[in-house]
């Protein structure tokens, strides 16, 4: 008996772990709708120290538990994406959808609904780690892929690094970044909807013409050289103008974040979390402490990137390291 218990117990795959980050996006042009709904852009992503984790375990009772920031306001059932990645990967695999005999457990670190990337990182998580858990063997472009069907931006949670996207997000190449930049990061204390931030950008073009941001090249360089100073000059991002129009009080956060002594601020993606480019760590540091004293937002947290995309971290779920974060 004791060793038939043993020989079943051997055979239960390992549970398995990956970490995913965050994302920022450095350059976010925003071209007119498409038939489909989407918009055509030009952006520059970078992979930021702010991780979630997302384990998988073989389990007959399927399901999400979610842990961590925010939890509260992430759905446990079909509507979140990182379930939606265990579908898609179900249905290819030729297992049933609905039974899939998988949990997961997701440990958030990413703000949810705060222009991060937040699900589309747990589904990048997903993807990379039911490949590993019913041995798939699916390469990362057969990933990114199955990513893109989820979400425009789960294909670069998956890559991670800094990367130039197209289309509607999904087409990346990757950009030479070899330093290291330092941001401080302000979360709000509602999340905003990515297609409500986009509809008011159609909105606010169709009333007036808020200003667009330039080519991307110029920042391309900016990265490259590594100054920050340069590249602070250079961070724009469409979507600014149109969050901004649906919660005012972010030019008050965008404000105080440059007067505690950040070189520049930006919304970060469709918002309501806004990312400052600092000089160096310290200066991040100094700068958290004095914003997180402003009283313009929840938290504030400071980040480096880029740091690389979805990654398996062991066959064990292992504990996160809180991230350094000063509470407004
Ligand atoms: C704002 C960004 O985070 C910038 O990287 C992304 O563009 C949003 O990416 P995402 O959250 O993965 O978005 P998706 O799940 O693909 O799309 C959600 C909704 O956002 C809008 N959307 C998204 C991407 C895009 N290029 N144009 C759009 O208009 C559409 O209304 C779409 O229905
Ligand atoms: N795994 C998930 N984590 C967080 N939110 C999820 C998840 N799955 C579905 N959601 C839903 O999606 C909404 C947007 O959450 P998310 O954190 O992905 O936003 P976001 O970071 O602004 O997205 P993006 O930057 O990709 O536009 C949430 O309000 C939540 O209802």
């Amino acid at each position: 008996m004791g060793t038939y218990a043993l020989s079943v117990l051997s055979v239960v795959p390992t549970p398995i772990t990956v970490r995913v980050p965050a994302k920022v996006n450095l350059h976010l042009s925003v071209g007119d709708a498409r038939p489909d709904g989407y918009h055509e852009l030009v952006t520059v992503f970078q992979a930021l120290s702010m991780t979630d984790e997302v384990t998988v375990l073989v389990a007959e009772e399927p399901g999400i538990d979610v842990h961590g920031e925010g939890a509260d306001s992430v759905p446990t059932g079909a509507s979140n994406l990182a379930w939606k990645a265990v579908q898609l990967l179900a249905e290819h695999s030729g297992r049933d959808p609905e039974e899939p005999g998988v949990r997961l457990s997701i440990n958030k670190g990413i703000p949810v609904a705060g222009g991060m990337a937040g699900g589309s990182a747990d589904a990048a998580a997903t993807l990379l780690a039911l490949n590993q858990l019913w041995r798939l063997e699916l390469g990362r472009d057969e990933l990114s892929e199955f990513g893109a069907k989820l979400g425009s931006d789960v294909p670069f949670s998956l890559q991670g690094g800094t990367a130039l996207g197209t289309g509607r997000g999904e087409r990346l190449v990757p950009v030479l970044a070899r330093h290291t930049f330092h941001w401080v990061i302000a979360l709000d204390r509602r999340g905003l909807s990515t297609p409500a931030v986009y509809t008011e950008l159609d909105r606010l073009r169709e009333e007036s013409r808020p200003n667009r941001v330039g080519e991307v090249e110029p920042l391309l360089e900016a990265l490259a050289s590594g100054d920050p100073r340069q590249l602070a000059l250079l961070l724009g991002n469409d979507l600014q103008a149109a969050a901004v129009s649906l919660r005012p009080g972010l030019r008050r956060t965008l404000r105080a974040g440059v007067q505690a002594g950040a070189l520049a601020g930006i919304v970060s993606g469709s918002g309501p979390t806004c990312a400052f480019l600092c000089t160096d760590a310290d200066a991040a540091v100094r700068v958290a402490a004095e914003l997180s004293g402003a009283g313009v937002c929840r938290t504030v947290r400071v980040a480096h990137g880029p740091v690389p995309g979805a990654k398996l971290v062991s066959e064990e779920p292992a504990h996160r390291p809180t991230p350094p974060q000063v509470h407004a």
